[in-house]
């Protein structure tokens, strides 16, 4: 069993006659929470997609808890390496249908949607209402949820807090550190947010223009980056916090 829950080796994507990720390499442990950081269009979402299969490389290997992205079985992947995405995804029906919709795409049933619940910080009052109608920040709990349920290795997550208030914000970042903790899996995570990559993340993955620019531990890398790019990312970032 490896100590890696994911690695590209020399990992380049080509779309629309660009390459939007080049020469990528670089692994991720197992249990670890890393932060993918670095200006928009700078191929952080296409590169977590590599992860679950919804984009393939055009050269060079992906690998996830240790075997080729392509050997795997895509039902078996996505059930290892969940995915949640800013637009939380809310199915038509109840909360609990909304839980135990991903395990009944795999033919299971959720046992005990209540306490799944609870794991997500709502309250088990909220089992039979409709999902569509709560607030942004419990659509994206449940959303979590729906993915936890299949206790998968390993989460990824594209700005999912993005589109939320800052008490919201919090609290989704809470529960997901919650369920880190609980289910130690390993955490792969674009954020625009530096104060939230600071806070959760044991690495950062610094990247621009389709390339991984730099990868080092939190404080190392926000006391002092060692690319020109990412020295000139953090004053910028700096300079529109300030303004
Ligand atoms: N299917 C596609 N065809 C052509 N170009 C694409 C495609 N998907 C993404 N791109 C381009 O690839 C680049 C990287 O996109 P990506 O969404 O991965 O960046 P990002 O760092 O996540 O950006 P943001 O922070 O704005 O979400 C962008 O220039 C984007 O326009």
């Amino acid at each position: 069993m490896t100590d890696e829950a994911i690695r590209f080796e020399n990992v380049t994507v080509e779309a629309g006659g660009d390459e939007i990720l080049r020469g990528v390499s670089g692994s991720v442990g197992r249990g670890r929470v890393a932060a993918i950081i670095g200006p928009s269009g700078a191929g952080k979402s296409s590169l977590l997609s590599l992860c679950n299969m919804l984009r393939s490389p055009s050269s060079g290997k992906v690998y996830v808890l240790g075997r080729e992205v392509r050997e795997w079985d895509v039902r078996s992947l996505r059930r290892q390496v969940g995915m949640v995405f800013q637009a939380a995804t809310i199915f038509p029906g109840t909360v609990e249908q909304n839980l135990a919709y991903g395990l009944r795409l795999h033919g299971q049933v959720l046992s005990d949607a209540g306490s799944l619940l609870e794991d997500i910080g709502l309250s088990r009052d909220l089992l039979g209402r409709k999902a569509e109608d709560l607030s942004g920040g419990q659509k994206q709990r449940v959303a979590l949820g729906r993915v936890l349920a299949m206790e998968p290795e390993i989460l990824l997550l594209d700005e999912v807090t993005s589109a939320l208030d800052v008490h919201a914000k919090q609290e989704v970042e809470r529960t997901i550190l919650h369920l880190h903790e609980k289910l130690r899996a390993t955490l792969f995570w674009v954020t625009h947010d530096l104060a939230q990559a600071k806070r959760v993340a044991d690495d950062i993955w610094f990247m621009a223009e389709g390339r991984l620019i730099e990868v080092g531990s939190t404080a190392s890398f926000f006391a002092a980056p060692s690319s020109d790019e990412a020295r000139a990312f953090l004053e910028q970032m700096t300079e529109e916090m300030e303004q």
